[in-house]
């Protein structure tokens, strides 16, 4: 992982600089490369959106439940992906959260440069241009070679969409320091607070824009994150950056789909939502009217970052019966302790001492399975890291978790609590990360990211300024 601390003043008036047209900046002609583009079809590879469609979280009844055979959120890639083959980028809700997960993720949490209404705007339309061209793909701009080529070149003269999917979420700092945005945040946005196991690094945490990046090959999300750092550098200094994996496993016709094991070597993603099921989405993932969020807001989610490292080495020491007992399943098949399949559902109802699946364990602390912990689910799409090693000669390898929710109080900052102080504290140490808003859906190609958002800006600045005290929640 690679962070720093908040950018100072020359940092930022150095961005500005390489802004205002410096050797490097340009990618004017790329822009406009999209928008006239030769594009491909707007076929859309959409993958394995089949699921049992059972509600996770409700209280269990006898022992043959199951979960659904397959989960696009964290089943594991197959490998099938082509670089040809792409996912939407239109629509009510942006890709890169129920879509399928790839092998390759990638964070980038950044502080944003923009003292006015209408930076935040251009950021955010030439945010939109840049993630439609790099997720459509096509031959890039040659030009004189007497400047910079207009593409860094890494994916060779076209760029294929590879799956790839940015997802552009905001902190809570961005709403904070701007006045003209005051009034505008979502009402469960705030700053990450430290939990009690945590050993936060202040250059690995929080930012004002967060983008995740989505796709089969590590090139191509490191492809898109130079693209967009060229084309608005004047607005966007990288603030930390976390890269991930999930391993590809082949995946057998027929039979059901695996989870992909995590570094400590068990299947993660067993008991997630079904992120085929839109119902359930549109309750556990989406924020939708109503909710009492700013109505610029609805179509969007709450995002949960963070970067945990796993003591790798002490846990290949501890025994597997050990191992099983802190996460509450078996190893080599991700079955529920009192299960037979992966698939299958725990019963506790069955084991109310905690006799086969410790209660303390993380997945019934995680998810009890009672009716109030159906409160509480949230939408997992973590990735595995690996940083080299530490200086006191440890491997540096981890869990990038991302969580989505409708709700961060009752999604994630719940459950985090009541994971508080679990034994698999002992092998893990989370140390970044943060919270952050993920805009609503680009709808068509005359829609832009955070058009919403700045409407209600433009609305709030048409009214006449609040008396002291009062305070604007609309949008
Ligand atoms: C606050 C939320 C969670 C954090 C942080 C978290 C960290 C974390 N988890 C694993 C490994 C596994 N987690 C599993 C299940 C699971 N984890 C959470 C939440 C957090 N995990 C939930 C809600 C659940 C599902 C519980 C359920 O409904 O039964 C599992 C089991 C398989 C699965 O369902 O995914 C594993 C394994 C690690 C290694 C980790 C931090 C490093
Ligand atoms: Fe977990």
């Amino acid at each position: 992982m690679t962070g720093k601390d908040a950018p100072s003043a020359p940092e930022v008036s150095e961005a500005r600089a390489r802004a205002s047209g410096g050797s490097g900046g340009d990618g004017g002609g790329l822009r406009a490369e999209a928008s006239r583009g030769p594009r491909l079809g707007r076929r859309h590879v959409l993958v394995g959106l089949a699921g049992g469609g059972l509600a996770l979280g409700c209280p269990m009844g006898a022992g043959a439940a199951q979960a659904p055979q397959s989960n696009p959120a964290t089943d594991a890639p197959d490998g099938t992906g082509r670089g040809a083959s792409r996912q939407p980028f239109h629509g009510l809700h942006q890709s890169g959260i129920v879509t399928p997960r790839p092998a390759s993720g990638l964070m980038v949490a950044f502080d944003v440069v923009a003292t006015s209404p209408a930076d935040l705007e251009t950021l955010l339309r030439r945010l939109t241009e840049r993630i439609a061209f790099l997720t459509t793909g096509g031959p890039v701009e040659t030009r004189d070679p007497r400047l910079p080529p207009v593409d860094s070149g890494l994916l060779g003269p076209v760029v294929a969409p590879d799956d790839l999917t940015v997802t552009v979420s905001l902190g809570a700092s961005l709403f904070e320091n701007r006045p003209w945005l005051g009034g505008l945040a979502p009402r469960r946005l705030t700053r990450m607070e430290a939990f009690p196991n945590d050993a936060l690094e202040a250059g690995l945490c929080h930012g004002d824009l967060a983008l995740q990046f989505c796709a089969n090959l590590q090139d191509t999300n490191i492809h898109a994150l130079r693209d967009i750092l060229k084309s608005m550098p004047e607005f966007l200094v990288p603030r930390w950056m976390q890269e991930g994996s999930v391993p590809v496993v082949a995946h057998a016709p027929g039979a059901p789909k695996e989870s992909a094991r995590n570094f400590l070597g068990f299947r993660d993603g067993s008991a997630n939502p079904d992120a085929g099921d839109e119902a359930l989405m549109d309750r556990v993932v989406w924020v939708g009217e109503g909710a009492g969020e700013p109505g610029w807001a609805t179509g969007g989610s709450y995002q949960a970052v963070r970067i945990i490292r796993n003591f790798v080495e002490r846990w290949d020491r501890t025994p597997l019966r050990e191992q099983q007992r802190i996460f509450g399943r078996q190893k080599d098949s991700g079955a529920p302790l009192d299960g037979r399949t992966e698939a299958d559902l725990p019963d506790y109802a069955a084991d109310p001492e905690g006799a086969v699946t410790p209660l303390a364990s993380h997945i019934r602390r995680a998810n009890p399975r009672t009716a109030e912990a159906a409160r509480h689910l949230i939408l997992r799409r973590p990735f595995n890291y690996s940083n080299g090693v530490t200086r006191s000669g440890q491997l540096d390898q981890g869990l990038l978790f991302i969580a989505y929710q409708a709700d961060l109080e009752a999604g994630f900052i719940s459950v985090q609590r009541a994971l508080d102080g679990e034994p698999l504290e002992e092998y893990i140490k989370p140390v970044g990360g943060g919270y952050f808003y993920v805009l609503p859906g680009v709808r068509d190609s005359g829609d832009w990211l955070g058009r919403s958002l700045i409407d209600a800006v433009k609305q709030s600045q048409a009214q006449p300024s609040p008396t002291p005290g009062s305070h604007t929640q609309e949008g």
